[in-house]
């Protein structure tokens, strides 16, 4: 019996991607996961999150490497992977909008083959601890995106599995919603079992869940707690700016100032939002205001970093990798 609940090893897999190029959507990745473990898998779009779950999920198959649930390998142990893993991807698709709540269950608790004389005690449990039982008549299309959340949740964990896979649990949930998703998925979800889960949201990830990895083109950049990946940005200030009209040639010439790491741009009602993450011994306010003199600069403030710039600056960095 394996010690690890998920293990990666060199998992690659590629894509043609036209004109008969191909593109490595998981590159040479490994991971170690323990039983009872909660961890994330970060990265910006397209790093290659989803490639990798669908190939734990096993519908989608590695070009090379290996990825083994609680020891079975998921090419090749594929119905025991299935029945000891549970699935909740969340959104729109996975549940029948004309069906009710508990129709939806019993549907896929025979699926799952789980034995008839247990169904409806199954589900009655689960509806009451997801808090669907009110609505367990109603059918799924009068839902809310937060209500269908809570039923994937249901739905994933009808078999009990031993190991769970969570795709971006509060996607397109309001913040209350999401804070409510998140005590459930620290409860009911994990619950002794381990759970990979993806997400774009750094704070969610530092709330649940006690080891990350992030990703990038396919490859890991960094792994350990949410809490070693705060003490990279130690020794850093952030400067930021609300600025109107920062091109790339600006981007570039801050990026060659002596004192700034990396930095981040995002829109930000009608402006844009600068990020420098800088050394504190140097102060560059001077140097970046002479840079950008010829623009309309709206706000300057200094801030002590957040887990979220520590994430910014290693997916946006230069790429050193960082595992602790
Ligand atoms: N079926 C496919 N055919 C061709 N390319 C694909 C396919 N699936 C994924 N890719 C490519 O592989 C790369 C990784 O995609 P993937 O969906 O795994 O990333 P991700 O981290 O999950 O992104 P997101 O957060 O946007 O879902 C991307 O460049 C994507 O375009």
């Amino acid at each position: 019996m394996s010690d690890y609940a998920i293990e990666l090893d060199n998992l690659t897999r590629t894509f043609r991607s036209g004109q008969g190029k191909t593109r490595r959507a998981v590159d040479q990745l490994s991971l170690r996961i323990e039983r009872g473990e909660m961890f994330g898998l970060l990265g910006p779009n397209g790093a290659g999150k989803t490639s990798t779950v669908k190939i734990l999920m096993t519908v989608l198959l590695p070009t090379s490497g290996h990825a083994r649930i609680l020891g079975d390998d998921v090419v090749k142990q594929v119905e025991r992977v299935r029945h000891r893993t549970g699935v909740i991807l969340g959104g729109d698709t996975g549940l029948y909008a004309r069906l009710s709540a508990r129709d939806n269950l019993l549907l896929f608790a025979d699926l799952y083959g789980i034995p008839y004389r247990d169904q409806r005690r199954r589900i009655g449990e689960l509806l009451d601890v997801v808090g669907l039982l009110k609505s367990e008549r109603t059918r799924v299309e009068t839902f809310s995106r937060g209500m269908k959340q809570r039923l994937h949740i249901a739905r994933g964990l009808l078999h009990d599995p031993e190991v769970v896979i969570l795709d971006e649990p509060s996607n397109g949930i309001d913040p209350v919603g999401a804070r409510e998703l998140r005590d459930l998925v620290r409860g009911t979800v994990r619950n002794g079992r381990t759970v990979l889960m993806t997400t774009h949201y750094m704070f969610e990830a530092d709330e649940l869940c006690d080891r990350v990895a992030v990703m990038r083109d396919g490859k890991k950049i960094a792994e350990g707690t949410p809490e070693s990946l705060k003490k990279q940005t130690d020794g850093q200030v952030v400067l930021s700016l609300d600025i109107i009209g920062v091109g790339e040639p600006e981007l570039d010439r801050l990026r060659r100032l002596p004192g700034i790491r990396s930095l981040s741009v995002t829109a930000v009602d009608g402006s844009q939002r600068l990020d420098l993450h800088c050394d504190q011994q140097t102060d560059i306010t001077a140097a970046v205001m002479t840079e950008l003199r010829h623009l309309s600069v709206l706000r300057v403030a200094k801030r002590e970093p957040t887990l979220e710039d520590a994430y910014v600056s290693l997916v946006s960095g230069s790429g050193g990798t960082w595992t602790s």
